[in-house]
């Protein structure tokens, strides 16, 4: 495509990728030219009528203290932390387009480096299992305002409603309420006024959770910067802490979440959490820059 001038537009190429319906727009940045604005950008390659579609926006990068580094932007263009699903496609992009030599991948995020190891299916990445790291568990590690060591079936009233929740943090800020059927009226009537209550100074992400059995569960979420999205990998993780914190499941679940199912577990060991879960590459295209 060339501009009125006759000069050849610069185009951006992207790969689109999911994890468990967690869907997010991919950007190269070994190979792409990224702009400034990164924010913008996330929105506008985000929007499911006039951009790609997503969950929000990925960088793959090069890295100084791992084998790559992901930056991760939501949908609203807030940059945050951590993604858990995020992270299995950030693996499979890098093995199966030969940016990591092995299937086990360190990878750098703003919660810390981090290791994962890819199952190859035909010589292809499809399953991925991430060591999470440990759950931060102090109010100010959350971070939240609410009080005690631990935020542990804790009462939170929101617009008159009381609300039991446990936060955990993956590196990012998770709030985790358990109930009996987590309807339309709990997710995106609750959700949002969770995502940004006064007790939560960055925001939250919200899990409503069904425990099926001690080592079973199903999940909604509502993520902060994102809304409703079809899976949460670090709010898995969050959840299987707090299943653990509040009695109510064993160190290994397995969560049923709308987009697919997450394998995680809380090791009594060295405290680390470990996720396993789905990773897909659907389509790759260019986007006008
Ligand atoms: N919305 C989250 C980031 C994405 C997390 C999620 N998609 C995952 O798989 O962990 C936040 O602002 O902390």
């Amino acid at each position: 495509m060339t501009t009125p001038t006759g000069c050849e537009a610069k185009r951006m190429r992207f790969t689109k990728m999911h994890g468990a319906g967690n869907d997010y727009v991919y950007v190269n940045g070994f190979s792409e030219q990224l702009p400034d604005e990164l924010p913008s950008l996330a929105r506008a390659v985000s929007d499911r009528r006039f951009g790609v579609g997503g969950d929000g926006l990925i960088l793959i990068l090069p890295s100084d203290t791992a084998d790559v580094r992901m930056r991760m932007f939501n949908a609203d263009g807030s940059e945050a932390e951590m993604c858990g699903n995020g992270i299995r496609c950030v693996v499979k992009y890098a093995y199966d387009h030969g940016l990591a030599p092995q299937p086990v991948v360190r990878v750098e995020t703003l919660a810390g480096v981090l290791t994962a190891e890819a199952a190859l299916h035909d010589g292809k990445v499809d399953r991925v299992r991430v060591d999470m790291g440990e759950p931060r568990l102090s109010p100010p590690q959350i971070p939240t305002t609410l009080g005690g060591e631990q935020v542990i079936n804790t009462t939170i009233d929101v617009d008159g409603r009381s609300v039991e929740a446990t936060c955990v943090s993956m590196g990012n800020p998770h709030c985790v309420v358990f109930v009996d059927s987590a309807t339309d009226d709990l997710v995106l009537g609750l959700g949002p006024k969770l995502e940004k209550h006064a007790v939560f100074p960055e925001g939250v992400n919200v899990e409503f959770v069904e425990v099926l059995s001690p080592t079973e569960v199903r999940q909604r979420t509502w993520e902060r910067g994102s809304g409703e999205t079809w899976a949460c990998g670090t709010g898995a993780s969050a959840v299987c802490v707090a299943g653990v914190l509040t009695g109510r499941t064993e160190r290994r679940i397995l969560n049923h979440l709308i987009g697919g199912d997450l394998e995680l577990e809380w090791s009594a060991g060295d405290g680390r959490v470990r996720m396993t879960g789905p990773a897909v590459e659907v389509f790759s295209g260019e986007w006008p820059s």
